[in-house]
């Protein structure tokens, strides 16, 4: 049994020792895995313990790095804002006190805000605070700090003046309280009428007259055409009103009506450039109202609420009034002119038009900044330009032509320009020797013809010839007009003819045969011109040349297109002033015969001075076509040289292989050329020669030339000398320069017809004043030439009258050429033979021209020829032209002029003669004696 007990107690004691052993165990394992977890928890708690630092840092990074780029961002943002307002408000809208000046809009820009002050944020550039005004809206100003007020007043205004062209701002104020003195730095505008004051109390009438002034601006200048004044300027390039901007600075309650036409004002006045500048007097709340509030803390704009302004101090007051002053000086001194370039077309469009119908050009800017057009055509036909000296009219011939030139091509339209009064401005048209360019629809200028009326008749005729030869083609065509002549002969050359004549007055002067005739053509052109596509354009300064047309209504009736510069008399109808009220560079044109209604107002650009002309001039020249030629030039004032003559270079003896050439009109007066070759000017359409002269020296006999004549060709004229009775030339006067001239002229064009050796020319001189230009002349013939002295010429005389009587054989021909003729009265009085010197010169005279012996004389007076012809009572017909010089038309008689009335209607004047070749004139013909030879 024991051993079951100690058999148990051992197993007991086992047991317990195996418990003991695995508590032991489990403890240790315990143990560790409390010292694990204790650890753990350690280390976790240290590490919860770094966290919070970590996150602060990079929380506190990431917002220093928000807040970095924030404030890029508002840097960046403020920069652009700041470039964005310079680029809103340029120059004197937005530029700083020091150093501001006015920079006005150019052509099609608009004056955009204005700058009131800065906002400044940090660190960045200040921006500049704007306030829309003009073509904008108004400006209420309100807050505790007046004296911010008034300086963002005269910010605003300062700034708006300097952003427009001069006068183009009207200011108006209204200052009960100070009387104005708000605003007394402007007060210099006033005296250009850009500055007015009312009065307290004249609140309602400056309301009133700015509600008319929207209705009249939308009634008549927008015109349901456009929606505003800045829209209209936007799409023509032009302002036709000023900026009105009211500044009303406080004052009573307003009445029912006033606040009725403030409130009409603030909602539409913005789009009629009417502005208020408000401080006092409620505005109501409209989109066009743009508030700025003024304290001593800053100043707030209703545009961006959140940010405070700081305004600009007030302008300085010496720059205010300067400002002002410089303006109103340059308003007093009237509009600048719009550039002349306005009435150009475009490069590429030049010379497009077409004229068969008419031309139309623009000439300036009408009140609502439209073009105002000038036509010529059908209807109306012809102008009548008027205006008193200085006014314009020159200027404004240039700037038609220039219009005309620019649009139509010289084979649409030519021009024929005379100019009656002094100068040379029209001489730039020609061909000049400093500038070698010419407008190349110019056919003719004339210049300084004021004593030279005949040059105008000469254009007359030339232009009724041409009349004649398009009458002529239209009747062949079986049409009428212009346009269909064009249509049915599209290749002819049928451009239409503007004629210019400036002081026409002058032509129709005095009652003379050029005045007659003048007039008579003048209205023929007018009547009949019309349809052939032959324009004239009329200009006088004064009422007389007017009046010197009145006498014929019909021919004033023609010129229905009337254009009258400022103050011009009588160039519109009776009733019709409207020329009297006009500002300088401005003109009237009216198409309705001057009648009121067809008014309209044109603005002219300068377009007379050198440079602006040129320009246009040298583009038209080099557009020339290759066979275009220069316009022809008479210059009155100028003395043409024999060897510079056409009609002289082509002179040839006969039988020279050129010698067909040798062509001198000899035709009468206005008359159609007979005896001329075709027109060798491309000058002119006048081709109405018609056939090719014989040789000089042939049958026909060799001409003289004598001087250029006054025409629009520059032909020379010459007497043929024929064998035939009466063949011999008297010069008559005093003028020892012109005479000498002449028969100079006469030799030197008669020896070139002759070869060496085969013609004597036999001189004389008896007056020592002449005898340099004698002996000149006695040297360039050579020794085909003799001289005789004073006491020889008996016995020329004698020896040439005994030449004649060898009949049958014909000698050579023979020039004799007696300067002062009538100085050898002594010398010929002697005996030569049985005869007198007298009797021999007269014999001479009377048979040498049927045997080639020609006598070309000069008397220095006509009683002194008929003592040397024979007396009072002798015949004259041994000379069959003149050319008469310082002598009057009642001295040549009918003996030597036909017709009733005493002679012709001649008034000696310098450096021109009246030449009278019996044989072929009807009248006498004005030359100019060709200048010494060089
Ligand atoms: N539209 C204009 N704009 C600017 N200047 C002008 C304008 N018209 C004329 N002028 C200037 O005025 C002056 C006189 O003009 P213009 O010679 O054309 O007058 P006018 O009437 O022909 O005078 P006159 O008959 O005495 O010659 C010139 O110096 C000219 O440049």
């Amino acid at each position: 049994m024991p051993d079951l007990r100690t058999q148990l107690v051992t197993r007991v004691r086992t047991m317990l020792s195996h418990a003991l052993g695995a508590s032991r165990a489990r403890l240790t394992a315990a143990r560790s895995e409390l010292g694990a977890a204790q650890d753990r928890l350690r280390r976790t708690r240290d590490a919860a313990g770094r966290v919070p630092a970590r996150v602060g840092a990079e929380r506190d990074q990431r917002i220093t790095d928000l807040a970095d780029r924030y404030g890029d961002r508002i840097a960046g943002l403020a920069d652009r804002a700041a470039q964005a307002a310079e680029r809103e408000a340029p120059g004197a809208a937005g530029a700083d006190w020091p150093g501001w000046q006015p920079t006005p809009v150019v052509r099609g820009e608009a004056p955009g805000p204005l700058r009131i002050g800065t906002v400044r944020l940090p660190d960045s550039v200040p921006v500049p605070a704007l306030v829309p005004l003009l073509d904008a809206g108004h400006v209420h100003l309100s807050g505790a700090d007046r004296a911010g007020c008034d300086a963002v007043v005269a910010a605003l205004l300062l700034r708006a003046i300097g952003r427009a062209a001069p006068g183009a701002v009207r200011l108006v104020g209204y200052d009960p309280e100070h009387l104005g003195g708000g605003l007394a730095g402007f007060a210099p505008l006033s005296t250009a009428g850009l500055l007015t004051f009312v009065g307290p109390g004249g609140l309602a009438r400056l309301l009133d007259d700015l509600v008319d002034q929207i209705r009249r601006i939308n009634e008549t200048v927008l015109a349901g055409e456009y929606g505003s004044l800045r829209e209209l300027a936007a799409a023509t390039g032009r302002r036709p009103e000023p900026w009105r901007v009211a500044v009303l600075l406080g004052g009573d309650e307003l009445s029912r009506h006033e606040r009725g036409q403030l409130d009409r004002v603030v909602r539409t006045g913005a789009a009629c450039g009417v502005h208020l500048v408000v401080r006092g007097i409620d505005l109501p709340d409209e989109p066009a109202v743009h508030r700025v509030v003024v304290t001593a803390d800053g100043t707030r704009l209703d545009s961006c609420p959140g940010l405070t302004v700081r305004t600009d101090p007030a302008p300085p007051a010496t720059l205010v009034t300067e400002t002002c002053r410089e303006v109103a000086a340059q308003v007093n001194a009237g509009p600048p002119p719009t550039p002349f370039t306005d009435l150009l077309p475009p490069v590429d469009a030049m010379w497009q038009e077409d004229s068969a119908h008419s031309l139309v050009a623009p000439i300036g800017d009408g009140p609502q900044g439209r073009p105002v057009s000038l036509t010529l055509g059908d209807y109306p036909p012809h102008a009548l330009i008027g205006g008193p000296s200085g006014t314009g009219k020159t200027n404004l011939i240039f700037a038609w032509i220039g219009s005309l030139a620019a649009r139509y091509s010289p084979a649409e339209l030519e021009f024929y320009l005379l100019d009656f009064k002094e100068g040379v401005s029209f001489a730039r048209f020609a061909q000049g020797r400093r500038d070698p360019s010419w407008l190349p629809h110019m056919r003719l200028v004339g210049i300084n013809v004021n004593t030279d009326r005949e040059f105008g008749l000469a254009l007359l005729r030339f232009l009724a010839e041409e009349l004649r030869r398009r009458a002529d083609a239209a009747k062949r065509h079986e049409v009428t007009k212009l346009a269909e002549l064009r249509a049915v002969d599209p290749t002819g050359r049928w451009p239409r003819i503007v004629a210019v004549v400036d002081e026409f007055q002058m032509l129709l002067a005095g009652r003379d045969a050029v005045a007659r005739e003048s007039a008579d053509l003048l209205e023929d052109l007018a009547r009949r011109g019309r349809s052939q596509g032959i324009h004239l354009v009329l200009a006088s300064q004064d009422v007389r040349g007017i009046e010197a047309l009145w006498g014929r209504p019909a021919l004033v009736a023609q010129f229905t297109l009337r254009i009258a510069l400022p103050k011009a008399l009588r160039i519109l109808a009776e009733r019709n002033d409207a020329a009297q009220s006009l500002p300088r560079h401005h003109a009237v044109v009216n198409a309705e015969s001057g009648m009121s209604e067809g008014n309209q107002v044109a603005r002219i650009p300068a377009a007379s001075d050198w440079g602006t002309w040129s320009d246009l001039q040298h583009r038209l020249w080099r557009m020339r076509p290759p066979d275009a030629a220069p316009a022809r030039l008479f210059d009155g004032d100028a003395i043409p040289r024999l060897e510079e003559a056409p009609d002289f270079v082509a002179l040839r003896p006969p039988g020279d292989p050129d010698g067909s050439r040798a062509t001198v009109q000899l035709g009468a007066d206005g008359e159609p050329d007979r005896t001329a070759v075709p027109d060798r000017s491309e000058a002119g359409p006048n081709r109405s020669g018609t056939g090719p002269d014989r040789p000089s020296g042939g049958v026909r006999g060799p001409v003289a030339l004598l001087g250029e004549i006054i025409d629009v060709q520059a032909r020379s004229a010459g007497m043929r000398l024929p064998r035939a009775p009466g063949r011999n030339l008297a010069v008559l006067g005093t003028g020892v320069d012109e005479a000498c001239a002449v028969l100079d002229a006469a030799a030197r064009s008669l020896h070139r017809q002759h070869r060496p050796g085969t013609a004597r020319f036999s001189i004389a001189c008896l007056d020592p004043d002449a005898d340099t230009a004698a002996r000149s002349l006695y040297d360039a013939l050579g020794t085909d030439a003799s001289w005789y002295e004073e006491e020889d010429i008996g016995e020329l005389m004698a020896e040439t009258a005994n030449g004649l009587g060898h009949g049958g054989t014909l000698g050579q021909p023979h020039y004799l050429l007696l300067y002062a003729v009538d100085a050898a009265a002594s010398q010929l009085s002697g005996t030569v033979g049985g005869r007198s010197g007298l009797e021999h010169l007269r014999h001479v005279l009377h048979n040498g021209p049927e045997r080639r012996t020609h006598t070309l004389a000069w008397w220095r007076g006509v009683a002194r020829m008929r003592v040397d012809l024979g007396g009072p009572a002798s015949r004259t017909d041994q000379i069959g032209a003149w050319v008469a010089l310082d002598v009057q038309g009642a001295e040549l008689t009918s003996a030597l002029y036909p017709g009733p009335g005493g002679g012709p209607d001649w008034y000696p004047r310098p450096w021109r003669g009246l030449f009278f070749d019996r044989s072929v004139h009807r009248t006498g013909q004005v030359i100019i004696p060709y200048g010494p030879s060089r």
